[in-house]
This record gives C-alpha cells, structure tokens and sequence, in this order.
C-alpha cells in the first residue's frame, strides 16, 4: 500500500493534509473521483445481489462523494436511487452531483424495500453537530428494516475525532475511508459503528498524509527497535530481576498471574513479594519465581539496597492502600521503574498530585486503569464530554509524567510528550477476570530489561493480544499467562487492523 497505514489523523488535520494537496497541485475534483469509485467498488463487491443502491446525500463533499459513486454504480448497471439536499453551487460536490444523471428526491421520500442496500453520504470529516430529525429519520428507518449500510468516510452521526456519536448515528456494515484512518474509526463505540473499515489510497501522497497529532493505531513500529535483544552471552541478570508486590492470601492469586506474565514476558528473575502469613500459600505456587517475606517499610528499604532490582509491579490483589502508597514513595525513591495497577492506583486517588511529583524526570511510572480506575483517579477528566479518550489518556500522562495505559477495548497508550496509540485489535475474550494482572505484569517484565516505558506499554499491550488469541475464547487468566511469549522482533505487523 502506497499509504501509510499506521498513522492516525484527526478530521481536522486531515482538512489540513487537503489544503496541501491543493498547494501541490492535486486535484480535489480527482480526489473525489477516485474516493466515489472505492465506495461503488466495495459496494459492488459485497453486494453483488443488491436490487438498489440508496445514496443518501449530505450538502458538503461527503455527499460529493456520494454523488460520484452513485453515477459509477449507474454505468455499472446497478439500479441507484438518490436521497437528499442539493450541494451548494460551485464546489466538487456540486460538480459531482451535476454530472450524476437522474434526480435527488427528499430524505423523508425514501422508503426501504427489501434488497435495498444504503450509501450513506451524507455527512464525513465535517460532521460538528448532531444531525437534524430528517436525518435521524433516515438512520431509524435503515435500523427498524435492517437495510445494510455502507458509510462513506465516518457513519453520519460519528465523530471522527472522538469516536463517539454526536446524536443519532448509521451502523455500518462497511466504511470507506480515505488516505488516513481517524481516531474515531478505532475508538469505541465508533469503531463498532463502522463495522468493517477498508482505508483507501486516493492519490494524496504520503509525505502529505502527515501531522502533528502524533497519533498511531498500535503497531511494531512504535516499539521493534527497543525491544530487549537476545544477546549469546547473556547470563539472567542481563536481562533484568521483576519484583511483583503480593496482597494479603486472600488476593495473593493477581500478583502470581502478573509474575507468572513477567517472567514469560522475559525478565531474567522475577521474584514476588509477599506479606509474611501470605509466603506459604504463594510457596506451594512457583517453581521458577522467587519468593520474598515483606513485612513493612524497613524490609522495603533494606531489599531496596539489591541494585539488581530492576522494575517493580504493584497493585493487582494489593490491597491495603496506606501501604501502597508508602511502597510507591519507596520505589519513586529508587529511580527504577513502576508499574501501578489496580490498588496501587486506587490508592493515589486522593494524592494524585503527590504521586506525580514522586515521579518528576525521566518517565519511569506506567498506570493501567480500566475505565473505574482512570475515573477514580481523574475525575476531572473522566467527566468532561469534550475529551476523547486518547484527550483524557494524554492529559493523564501529562499530569503525573508517566505513560498511561487506559484499557478497554480501544485501549489508549499515552506518553507524557503526547505521543499515544491505540490498540484496537485485542479479542473481546480478554475480558476477563485477572487479565488486568497479565497485562501489568508483562510490562513489567519488559520494563525489567529496560524497555522505554512508552514502547514497552506498546509493546505489552500487542503482547497482551497475542497471548488471547494463542490462549483462544474461552480462555481464563491463567490460560492467558501461560501463552505470553517474549517479543518477536521478526513479528509481522501485529498490531494490523
Ligand atoms: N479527505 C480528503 O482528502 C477528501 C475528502 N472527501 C470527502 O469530503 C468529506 C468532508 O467534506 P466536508 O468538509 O464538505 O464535510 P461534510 O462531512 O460533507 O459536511 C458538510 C457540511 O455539513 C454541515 N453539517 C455538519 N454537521 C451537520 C449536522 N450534524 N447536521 C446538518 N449539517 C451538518 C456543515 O455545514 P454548515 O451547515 O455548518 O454550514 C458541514 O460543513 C470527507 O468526509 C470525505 O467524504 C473526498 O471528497 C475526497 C477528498
Ligand atoms: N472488549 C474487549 N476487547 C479487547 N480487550 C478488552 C476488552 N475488554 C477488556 N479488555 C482488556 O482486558 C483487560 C482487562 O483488564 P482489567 O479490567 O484490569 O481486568 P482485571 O482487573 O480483571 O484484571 C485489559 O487489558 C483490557 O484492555
Ligand atoms: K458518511
């Protein structure tokens, strides 16, 4: 592909990346043409058993679009019938629309028959507001019949930027988009909204398709030059020493399953340290990972002294939050690198300023909410509708100077620089109890061998995802553990949507 297809562009820089390539030279009205003929042509593909094609047409260069594949469908033979507003004089879409033999009913006329198929092109990139009641219209009777739809550049209703919709919005069996994916195409629920996306080259080159987003859907990109080398003469300290801070017995089983992950992740030692009536429970466990009895803040600080400590993972089953933050000013003091989870991020709730200030210089904390966690810690954030997720993960990671790694489905991975990705090819299976654990422990264990946080959270985030879809549906954490692997450099494009 001529394209690059890892970079993420808002609509707003896209309306940018436009503007250059009418400085260059190109062509809108081309432009349009070949966007138009990529949407007939995945109509035509899918649909081959279509009996019309209903294009719904908006005022701006969405209905262009619109307008272009609706008179390529017509020469192909294809019964087509168009719906909507006629565009403004004097632009593309108006151009389009001209050269579209036949007439554009209104909205309200178009009445579903069974084989309808629907083009939705109605309103793309510039989409600002929810759309009006002749448009939610359409949407519910597409919906009520079940009449497949095709949305050119975003399902109307969708916000590229957010990936949330403004009101009423199309889903979409299929989406066509153009040069460059938007982040709502991936984050949720718009990435559902879209169903199947097919990013489409239409001629702007790629040195074009750039910005200062410094957004990527997850990719090996952002990651393969900092992955831990396998060396010949490497003994196990090379490649770094975990240790992973049990909880009370009773929730001793999250701090096994992350070092369990850490240590397949490919830290040379991991060890887990337990409060001293939790050893004996935890003993009967491991084999290959090391135990420690841990009481209070003394035996801390004498481990401490062992420079060969590396990272540390605290949070999952932790519990007692007094401690958690006591332990976290210890490891701040240290200069290594933590991974918070869970409880260790519950606990800062109240100090949230504090735990920033603990970590100030080079980033060296990573944070692993879910959703719960990140509202607990941010509320502000978490509240305010105007952010997307990766606005609210990058403001994060800004505030407390650490990578943030904002789960879900369309997990966010956010650096404190802004540079952030999202990941959005992980299976709905790891959605399961304790998965959390594995994840936090595998970015331990890369960070162990002195990862970069940023592309170590990339990194254990793909690895994550792999280590499902090696486990398979159904899988428990367990399961999920006992498939993470070390990081293949030689690995094609994993993070491939
Ligand atoms: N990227 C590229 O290189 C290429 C892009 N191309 C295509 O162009 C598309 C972007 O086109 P666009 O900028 O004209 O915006 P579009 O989405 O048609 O909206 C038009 C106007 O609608 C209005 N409006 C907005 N929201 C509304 C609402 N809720 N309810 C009612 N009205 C609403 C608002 O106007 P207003 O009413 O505010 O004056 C807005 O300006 C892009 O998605 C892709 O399909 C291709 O042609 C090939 C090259
Ligand atoms: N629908 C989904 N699709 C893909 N991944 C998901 C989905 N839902 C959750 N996940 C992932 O599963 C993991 C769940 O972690 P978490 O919520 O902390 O669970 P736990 O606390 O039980 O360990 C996260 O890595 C999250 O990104
Ligand atoms: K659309």
């Amino acid at each position: 592909m001529a394209i690059d297809d890892t970079r993420l562009v808002t609509p707003a820089a896209m309306g940018a990346i436009d503007a250059a390539a009418a400085r260059g030279g190109i062509d809108s009205f081309t432009l349009m043409q070949a966007a138009g003929a990529h949407v007939a042509a995945v109509v035509l593909a899918h649909y081959p058993d279509a009996l019309r094609v209903v294009v719904v047409c908006g005022p701006g260069n969405n209905g262009g679009d619109g307008h272009v594949a609706a008179r390529l469908l017509m020469q192909s033979g294809v019964a087509v019938a168009r719906f909507g507003a006629p565009p403004k004089p004097g632009g593309d879409a108006a151009r389009a629309f001209t050269e579209c033999p036949g007439s554009l009913a209104p909205l309200e006329d178009w009445q579903p028959r069974a084989g309808d198929v629907v083009i939705d092109a109605l309103f793309g990139a510039g989409l600002d507001r929810a759309v009006g009641d002749d448009v939610a219209a359409v949407i519910a009777r597409a919906e009520a019949t079940g009449t497949p739809v095709v949305a050119v550049d975003l399902p109307s209703g969708l916000s590229g930027r957010t990936g949330a919709p403004t009101g009423p919005c199309f889903r979409a069996e299929h989406t066509v988009t153009f040069a460059a994916r938007k982040p709502g195409h991936l984050l949720m629920p718009g990435r559902a909204l879209c169903g199947r996306l097919h990013l489409c080259d239409i001629g702007i080159p790629a040195r074009l398709i750039a910005s200062d987003d410094r957004l990527w859907r997850n990719h090996p990109g952002l990651y393969s030059d900092h992955l831990p080398v396998a060396d010949a003469a490497a003994h196990k300290y090379t490649h770094g020493h975990l240790a992973v801070f049990s909880g009370p017995l009773i929730s001793s089983g999250a701090a096994r399953l992350a070092a369990v992950a850490g240590l397949r992740a490919g830290a040379g030692l991991v060890t887990v340290a337990s409060p001293p009536n939790a050893v004996l429970t935890q003993a009967s466990h491991f084999t290959a990972i090391m135990q420690r009895a841990l009481g209070g803040a003394d035996a801390l600080a004498d481990w401490l002294g062992d420079r060969r400590l590396s990272a540390f993972v605290l949070g999952p089953g932790f519990g007692d939050a007094d401690k958690a933050r006591a332990f976290t000013r210890q490891l701040a003091d240290t200069g290594r690198p933590v991974v918070l989870d869970a409880d260790g991020i519950t606990a800062h709730a109240a100090c949230r300023d504090a735990l920033g200030a603990a970590f100030g210089g080079a980033v060296r904390l990573a944070l692993t909410p879910h959703e719960g966690e990140f509202a607990r810690l941010f509320p502000d954030l978490a509240k305010d509708p105007a952010l997307s997720k990766v606005d609210r993960a990058r403001a994060a990671a800004a505030m407390l100077n650490a990578v943030v790694v904002y789960k879900g489905a369309d997990t966010v991975i956010a650096a404190p620089d802004g540079r952030s990705a999202i990941n959005a090819d992980a299976p709905a299976w790891l959605a399961t109890a304790g998965s959390g654990d594995v994840l936090a422990g595998i970015l331990g264990g890369l960070l162990a061998q002195a990862m970069p946080v940023f592309e170590a959270a990339c990194a254990a985030v793909a690895m994550h995802g792999l280590a499902a879809r090696r486990a398979g549906i159904g899988m428990t954490a367990e399961d999920l553990a006992g498939q993470v692997r070390p990081p293949d450099h030689s690995a094609a494009d994993a993070g491939r949507t």
